[in-house]
């Protein structure tokens, strides 16, 4: 892959290669784009196979949080970091500690949190070196795990799809079939069980489908199963690309609305869907309530102006759907002209000199 070739295609600002011999740290930080603000993203930690796995991930991912803050109507820029490691064998305090060290010499540029394969536990550790983390435990005055508060917008943002598919946001008695039971979904089930919804569920972490079995009452299926199920409303909450060229002749679902980043193995995919008629929540409006919930800690961390905002994606995905039919167009790319709208006329508000270093010239 060409690296420079690619960031100038998509306008990226800053790849940052971390390397830490002593703690075995390899990892990378994407700054996508700081218009808008600082770059904040989690961090994923994950055994990639190879190098250029992991470029091509940050790279999706950073941006994709350019789009997600900049929809959720945050002052925040994107970008996201990858620690190339099995996080259940090769997490220690040395390595969070040199990665923290790395983040705090980009001075603010980029801040980081939870992602896939990370933990509270291990942003309390990248605490130790610098300030520029949020997901912290409530103890600092961090807003602590971000997994039930990005549940919580999923399951609003779904409801809101619900509307726009069956003419009624609720979920009672409606048949949603999720894919992984991990920490958001485990929380979105809860929100959708205590509504009166029946779960299917599938996951590779058979604990996870056990717990979801026993606490919710839901039906597991194979991990290949899930995507040809009977059901209402397809739920990926695992990783990305699951809307692709073999999972689409299998869908039998009305909407998909999940918190998985990424959802859209290409563009074309989400014309395909758009043309199927399916009701697409896209992935990074929809599961935008992690980060408005650790945004919410730059402004000295206050729980219930938090969840107002993240409640904002409901009609989000309704704006979304207006446009969308406005313009002719499938949902993701309303919520993409969305996105760059807001980005450009901010930059272009921005076009006069002020002495309080918040200018931003980016062209
Ligand atoms: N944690 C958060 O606040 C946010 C998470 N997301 C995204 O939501 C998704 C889920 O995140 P978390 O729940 O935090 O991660 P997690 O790692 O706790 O959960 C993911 C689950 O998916 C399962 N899984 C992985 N591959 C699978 C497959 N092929 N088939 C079935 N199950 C599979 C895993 O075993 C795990 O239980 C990710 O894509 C993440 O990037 C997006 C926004 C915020
Ligand atoms: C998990 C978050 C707090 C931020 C993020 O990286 C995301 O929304 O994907």
């Amino acid at each position: 892959m060409n690296i420079f070739d690619y960031m100038q295609k998509y306008d990226y600002e800053q790849l940052v290669f971390c390397q830490d011999e002593n703690s075995g740290l390899k990892a990378i930080i994407c700054i996508h784009d700081t218009t808008l603000g600082p770059a904040l993203g989690g961090t994923r930690m994950w055994p990639y196979k190879t190098e250029e796995e992991a470029i091509v991930d940050v790279l999706r991912l950073g941006r994709g949080m350019t789009y997600k803050n900049a929809a959720a109507g945050l002052n925040i820029g994107g970008g996201k970091a990858v620690i190339i490691g099995d996080p259940r064998e090769h997490k220690s305090e040395e390595l969070f500690r040199a990665f923290g060290r790395y983040i705090q010499g980009l001075n603010g540029r980029y801040i980081t949190a939870e992602d896939v394969g990370t933990t509270v536990a291990d942003m309390d550790m990248i605490h130790l070196e610098t300030d520029f983390v949020t997901g912290v435990s409530p103890a600092f005055g961090s807003s602590g795990n971000p997994s039930p508060v990005t549940a919580y917008g999923v399951y609003r943002g779904m409801k809101a799809a619900a509307k726009l598919a069956f003419g009624s946001d609720s979920l009672s008695g409606r048949v949603i079939a999720v894919q992984g039971v991990g920490n958001v979904a485990y929380n979105l089930c809860r929100h959708l069980h205590e509504e009166g919804a029946h779960l299917i569920v599938t996951d590779i972490n058979q604990e996870n489908v056990d717990r979801a079995v026993n606490d919710f009452g839901a039906k597991a299926v194979g991990v290949n199963e899930i995507f040809g199920v009977e059901c209402d409303i397809f739920s990926p909450c695992a990783l990305g690309a699951i809307i692709n060229d073999d999972t689409i002749p299998l869908f039998k679902a009305k909407v998909i609305a999940g918190a998985a980043n990424n959802q859209l193995k290409e563009e074309k995919h989400g014309d395909q869907i758009h043309e199927m008629g399916l009701i697409y929540a896209p992935d990074y409006v929809i599961n935008a309530g992690g980060v408005i919930n650790v945004a919410d800690e730059l402004q000295g961390y206050n729980r219930e102006r938090a969840l107002k905002k993240v409640e904002t994606i409901y009609d989000n995905i309704l704006k979304i759907y207006e446009i969308a039919e406005r313009d002719g167009m499938a949902s993701y790319k309303a919520a993409d002209r969305m996105a760059e709208e807001r980005i450009a006329s901010v930059a272009r508000s921005r076009n006069t000199f002020l002495q309080n270093g918040k200018t931003v010239y980016k062209r």
